[in-house]
């Protein structure tokens, strides 16, 4: 068995080389940039005036002024500057050329056209042409766009940009014991839930999650679900990654001429993953127990999508301190669902006793990932732990 560290080498590299395409800005947030995006625009693209006001000049400040003109946003003032006059000015508004201050309004005494002020800002409350961005000026390729980015974007007057195409992945879920939420059970069966929190991770990690139809346990309907992942960047199967007899995926897989990367991995919960590339699909073969799959989805599916997207695939580890003591670990790197709470430095991490791979409703109240090395010795509360945060 090969280690966890391993295992996510060999899986990101499956990922192909981001693939470039041209979206609106309403579809970028959280995407990588492929290509610089170079503004059109110069930021402030006047000289604008920072307050409500007057614009008058400095030489002018000691003296009365009359009003002869207003500028607002978006209306600037187009008449002739005179020296001993005033503009009413607001915020966002042009300054006119030939006036170099804005005196806010509440500094000011007036009496019908006529002012004088009272108390003189220290600056001038202008904001100069291009004091935020000018034409030319570029955003570099790479890193997540933020909000912030969006908006620099937008105002850069770049309405699309070039960043990573979302990878398709496929979800194949299958066993004869499955029928989707809505559905009666009936005895013996139970209600594909892997399916769905998959997907949701999927989209988390940005890429368009398509649900196939649920598989049975024969090699044609298996076969069948397969050649529907045909054309998705990524194909997640779940279950069937055993040794039991109906655990079919390794064989058709194989059949299929997958190129296999690895199969069993020392992780706990989790062993039985599988990966390789099946033609130009890469593939996850993700085991059943919904706790695995979903273990597996964060350590491995979700670092893969984000490659193909571009962006930093790999995991953040956080530290915590440990609120009960721990036996010591066995062979495999292990991932323990835990709570946290916020301590005076680092939070407290606490594992749930029971640690069964099937407990989905553990996971949904995890918080987090403890993560245990391989062999790791008997832990005190009050060490120092990794884990990984869970999405909520
Ligand atoms: N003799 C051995 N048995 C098992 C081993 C082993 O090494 N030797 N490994 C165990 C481990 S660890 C895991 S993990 C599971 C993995 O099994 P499979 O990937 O083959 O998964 P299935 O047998 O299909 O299902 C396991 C479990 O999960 C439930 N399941 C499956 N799919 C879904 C779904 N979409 N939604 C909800 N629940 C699902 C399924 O009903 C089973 O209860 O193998 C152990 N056995
Ligand atoms: O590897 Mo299994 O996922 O422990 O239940």
């Amino acid at each position: 068995m090969i280690t966890v560290a391993e295992a996510l080498d060999r899986v990101l590299a499956l990922a192909p080389a981001p693939v470039p395409e041209t979206v609106p800005l309403t579809e970028a947030h959280g995407r990588a940039l492929l290509a610089p995006a170079v503004s059109r625009l110069t930021q402030p693209p006047f000289d604008a005036s920072a307050m409500d006001g007057y614009a008058m000049r400095t030489a002018d400040l000691d003296q009365a002024l009359e009003v002869i003109g207003t500028s607002a946003a978006g209306h600037p003032w187009a008449g002739t500057p005179r020296p001993g006059t005033a503009i009413r000015i607001f915020t966002g508004a042009p300054v006119p050329a030939g006036y170099d201050h804005v005196e806010l309004q509440e500094n000011i005494d007036r009496d019908g056209d006529r002012i004088t002020v009272t108390t003189r800002s220290r600056g001038a409350n202008i904001r100069p042409r291009g004091n935020d961005f000018a034409t030319g000026q570029a955003i570099a390729p790479g890193g997540r766009l933020s909000a912030a980015q969006i908006g620099l974007l937008a105002a850069m007057n770049l309405p699309d940009v070039t960043v990573a195409r979302r990878p398709i992945v496929a979800i194949l879920a299958g066993g004869d014991e499955l029928v989707p939420p809505g559905a009666i059970p009936a005895p013996g069966q139970i209600i594909s839930s892997n399916d769905l929190a998959l997907a949701a991770l999927v989209r988390d990690a940005g890429g368009i999650a398509k649900i196939l139809p649920l598989a049975r346990d024969t090699e044609a309907s298996l076969r069948a679900g397969f050649a529907e992942a045909e054309g998705a960047d990524l194909l997640v199967t779940i279950g069937g990654a055993s040794v039991g007899d109906h655990d079919l995926i390794g064989k058709i897989a194989a059949d299929l001429g997958m190129d296999q990367a690895f199969y069993k991995v020392a992780l706990r919960p989790g062993k039985p993953l599988m990966a390789g590339r099946i033609g130009k699909t890469a593939m996850l073969g993700l085991p059943g127990n919904p706790v695995s799959a979903m273990t597996c989805g964060v350590l491995f599916m979700q670092p893969l999508i984000r490659a193909m997207l571009g962006l930093d695939p790999q995991t953040i580890l956080q530290q915590a301190v440990l609120t009960c003591d721990l036996p010591p670990e066995g062979a495999r790197q292990h991932y323990l669902r835990a709570t946290l709470r916020p301590g005076t430095g680092l939070p407290g991490i606490t594992p749930f006793d029971d640690q069964d791979s099937a407990r989905l409703a553990l996971m949904a109240q995890a918080d987090a990932l403890l993560v245990r090395p391989a062999l790791d010795p008997a832990r005190k509360a009050g060490d120092q732990v990794d884990h990984i945060a869970l999405p909520r």
